[in-house]
């Protein structure tokens, strides 16, 4: 057995569905989730995402795992409140879309034997709560983990193990590489979906431009229906990696512009091959995207 005793602060779409992995898997034997949201965690001991509810101090006794999936603005106070009730060697992670300020806070916060390790499954749906939630929905995914010089390897070790137990594929990256990457291959496509379908709202004929939409508009803004709260979060924390990668789209959006422009059907279509190309190559791995239920 990996971990006797698995607490989940926030247990929403992400937190839910690992517990319902762990606990309809028995992969842990005890899945206690917080949550200030009381019918939510009403909700998720019905559904068997959670064995049972508690408050923060309760849950943590005995807890060898805490996983911290709460929105990100709020995953530093949780564990600030969490400190008191951590005992040696739990480990600590959490699932949230921006790395760098947890992982440095958190490791300067925790005394040694607590060993902190940022998470985050590339995995996701477009609805928020427990009522969303799927025990299946890390299947086929990447899960990424940050661990730093200071992350001890048998630590390290156990998540992986816990994580290959949802049916995931662990993978490291340094947390400063993980926050580059997901600003261009998660949050990018987020806002360009969003100010694509603004293109659409604040155009003069939006109902008969919606009449016409068929599957290109579809499939480029299914995310845009996702959770603005949690994105203003994840856009805001990721501020400067956001930045770089709104830039680096510029480019590309700039060098098909040129080429409509200057009416220059080779470089138009050399930029349109390109892209036919690499996504050709995209693998087809993942089980769940977004709006696939
Ligand atoms: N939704 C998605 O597709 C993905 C989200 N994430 C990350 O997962 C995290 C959670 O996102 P979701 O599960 O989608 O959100 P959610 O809104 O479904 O769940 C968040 C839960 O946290 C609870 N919560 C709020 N404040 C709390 C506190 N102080 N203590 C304990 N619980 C608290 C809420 O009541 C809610 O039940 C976020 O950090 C997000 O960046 C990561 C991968 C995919
Ligand atoms: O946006 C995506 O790429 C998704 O498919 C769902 C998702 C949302 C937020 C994440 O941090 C990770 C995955």
């Amino acid at each position: 057995m990996l971990f006797k005793k698995v607490v989940i602060a926030g247990v929403g779409l992400i937190g839910g569905s690992l517990g319902l992995a762990l606990c309809k898997r028995n992969i842990v034997p005890q899945v206690v989730g917080v949550d200030p949201d009381q019918d939510n965690l009403e909700l998720a001991v019905q559904l068997g995402a959670v064995h049972q509810g508690a408050t923060l101090a309760e849950a943590l006794t005995g807890a060898d795992l805490f996983i911290i999936a709460t929105p990100i603005g709020v995953s530093l106070g949780v564990l600030e409140m969490a400190l008191p009730y951590l005992q040696q060697g739990t480990i600590v992670t959490d699932v949230g879309s921006v790395k760098g300020r947890l992982v440095e806070r958190a490791e300067a916060m925790l005394p040694a034997g607590i060993h902190f390790i940022g998470g985050h499954p590339m995995a996701g749906l477009e609805v928020a709560g427990v009522s969303g939630a799927r025990e299946d929905l890390f299947e086929g995914a990447c899960y990424l983990l940050t661990p730093t010089e200071k992350t001890e390897p048998a630590a390290l070790i156990r998540l992986r193990g816990l994580i290959e137990c949802l049916g995931a594929t662990p993978m490291e990256l340094d947390y400063r590489e993980h926050d580059e990457a997901v600003a261009v291959i998660s949050h990018l496509p987020h806002l360009l979906s969003a100010a694509l379908v603004n293109t659409v709202s604040y155009d003069a004929k939006e109902q008969l431009l919606l009449t016409l939409a068929a599957g290109g508009f579809r499939d480029t803004t299914r995310i845009a229906a996702s959770n603005p709260l949690m994105w203003r979060d994840i856009l805001l924390t990721n501020r400067s990696m956001v930045l770089a990668a709104i830039n680096k789209f510029r480019v590309q959006l700039d060098k098909i512009e040129q080429s409509i422009e200057q009416f220059d059907p080779d470089i138009l279509v050399d930029a349109l091959t390109r892209a036919q190309n690499l996504r050709s190559t995209l693998p087809e791995n993942r089980k769940y995207r977004l709006r696939d239920k």
